[in-house]
C-alpha cells in the first residue's frame, strides 16, 4: 500500500519510545539494574504493549524500563544511534525523532543537558554511518513532570536549539493541562523552534485549540479529538495545522476503541494535513510499515488516502522547500 513513488517518513516517533527490548536487557545488566525480566519473553509484558492498555497513562508506564537501564551517556548514546539503525532498516528515508531528556536523566540522575548532547551525538553517528537516511530531532516537555521540571527541561534543549527542529509537549494530557506551559513554549517560540503538541488524545477538542492558540502549535500529535468539533476541523484544513496521527499507539491506549473507527480516514476526506506514524515503535511492538500495510486498511484508507497521508507528510515536515525536493527527487 506504500506509494514507492514518494518518500517513506515518520514524523511522529519517540526516541525514548523505542528501546529494543534486547538493549533494555544489556544495559540492565551492564548497569547492575534488576529488571522484571531476565530473558526477551519475561521482560516483554513490561516493556512493551501486548493487550490493549484501557488509558494513555497504562500505555506510557511501559516506556519506564526503556528509560530507567540508561546508566550513563554512551547509553543515551547507543539508543540514539539504534535508533537510526531501525529506521534505516524499515527503508523509512525522513524520520523526526523526538526525546524527553528529563525523562532519560530522571531515573539514573543523570543531567539532561548532557543527555541532549548524548542524543545528538548518537544520532550524527547513525547519520554518518547510514547516509541514505535524513534526521531531525524534536525535544519534549514530559508534562507528567511538572512546570518547574519542563522548565529545566526546556533550558537543556535550548542550550542545543542549533541541532533541533521544534519543541514538543507529552505525557499526561488530562492531569498537566497546556494552560500550565505557556511561558515555556513562548520561550520556545521566542528561541526559534517550531511546535508541535500532544492533544486531543486523552482531552478534548479544547485541548488542541489551546495547543494552537495559547502554545503555538503549527502541528497536533494525535489530534483524535478533532473529530468532535467540525469548527475545529475547518480550522485545520483551512490553516494548513497537520495532524501526525498514530493509528495503533490509539488503539492501545483506548482513544479509539476499534481500529476502523480511527477518524484519520474522515480528517483526510476534510482536507485536514494528517499523516501515518508510528509513536513508540518498540513499546507498541509495531513499525511503519504495518502501519501503512495492516493497521491504515483497517482504518479505511485507501490507495489514494495512503498516497495523501504520505504527500502530507513531506508538507508538513520540519523541512525547508529545498530539503523536501530532496527527498521527493530520491524517488523520481
Ligand atoms: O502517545 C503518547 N501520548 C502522550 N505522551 C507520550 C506518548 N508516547 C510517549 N509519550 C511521552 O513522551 C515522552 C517520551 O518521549 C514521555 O513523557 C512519554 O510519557
Ligand atoms: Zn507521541
Amino acid at each position: 500500500m506504500i506509494n514507492n513513488n514518494l518518500p517513506l517518513l515518520d514524523i511522529h516517533r519517540h526516541l525514548d519510545g523505542n528501546v529494543r527490548p534486547q538493549t533494555i536487557l544489556e544495559l540492565g545488566q551492564q548497569f547492575n539494574i534488576a529488571l522484571p525480566g531476565t530473558d526477551i519473553a519475561s521482560l516483554r509484558p513490561y516493556v512493551q504493549v501486548l493487550k490493549n492498555e484501557p488509558d494513555l497513562l497504562g500505555f506510557l508506564s511501559k516506556l519506564d524500563w526503556g528509560v530507567a537501564v540508561l546508566g550513563d551517556y554512551d547509553a543515551c548514546r547507543r539508543i540514539a544511534f539504534e535508533n537510526i539503525e531501525d529506521a534505516v532498516n524499515q527503508g523509512l528515508d525522513y524520520v523526526e525523532l523526538r526525546f524527553s531528556p528529563y525523562y532519560m536523566a530522571k531515573t539514573q540522575g543523570l543531567n539532561p543537558t548532557a543527555v541532549v548532547e548524548a542524543v545528538i551525538d548518537g544520532v550524527h553517528a547513525g547519520l554518518k554511518q547510514f547516509p541514505q537516511i535524513k534526521a531531525n530531532l524534536i525535544g519534549i516537555l514530559s508534562r507528567t513532570f511538572g512546570q518547574a521540571a519542563c522548565q529545566q527541561e526546556l533550558e537543556a534543549i535550548l542550550a542545543h536549539k542549533q541541532h533541533l527542529v521544534a519543541l514538543d509537549l507529552a505525557g499526561d494530557e488530562l492531569g498537566f493541562p497546556s494552560d500550565l506551559f505557556i511561558s515555556h513554549f513562548k520561550q520556545a517560540r521566542d528561541s526559534g523552534l517550531n511546535i508541535t503538541v500532544h492533544a486531543g488524545e486523552a482531552a478534548g477538542p479544547e485541548s488542541i485549540w489551546h495547543a494552537i492558540n495559547e502554545l503555538g502549535a503549527v502541528r497536533i500529535g494525535h489530534g483524535v479529538k478533532a473529530i468532535e468539533d467540525v469548527k475545529l476541523m475547518d480550522f485545520l484544513a483551512a490553516n494548513n495545522i497537520g495532524i501526525e496521527s498514530c493509528l495503533t499507539s490509539n488503539l492501545q491506549t483506548s482513544t479509539v476503541a476499534d481500529i476502523t473507527l480511527h477518524p484519520l480516514k474522515r480528517f483526510l476526506d476534510h482536507g485536514i494535513l494528517a499523516c501515518i506514524n508510528t509513536d513508540d515503535p518498540g513499546v507498541s511492538n509495531i513499525e511503519i510499515r504495518h502501519e501503512f500495510e495492516v493497521a491504515a486498511p483497517l482504518a479505511g484508507l485507501n490507495a489514494a488516502d495512503i498516497t495523501k497521508a504520505q504527500q502530507n507528510a513531506l508538507e508538513i515536515a520540519f523541512l525547508s522547500p529545498t530539503e523536501k525536493q530532496a527527498l521527493r527527487s530520491l524517488k523520481i
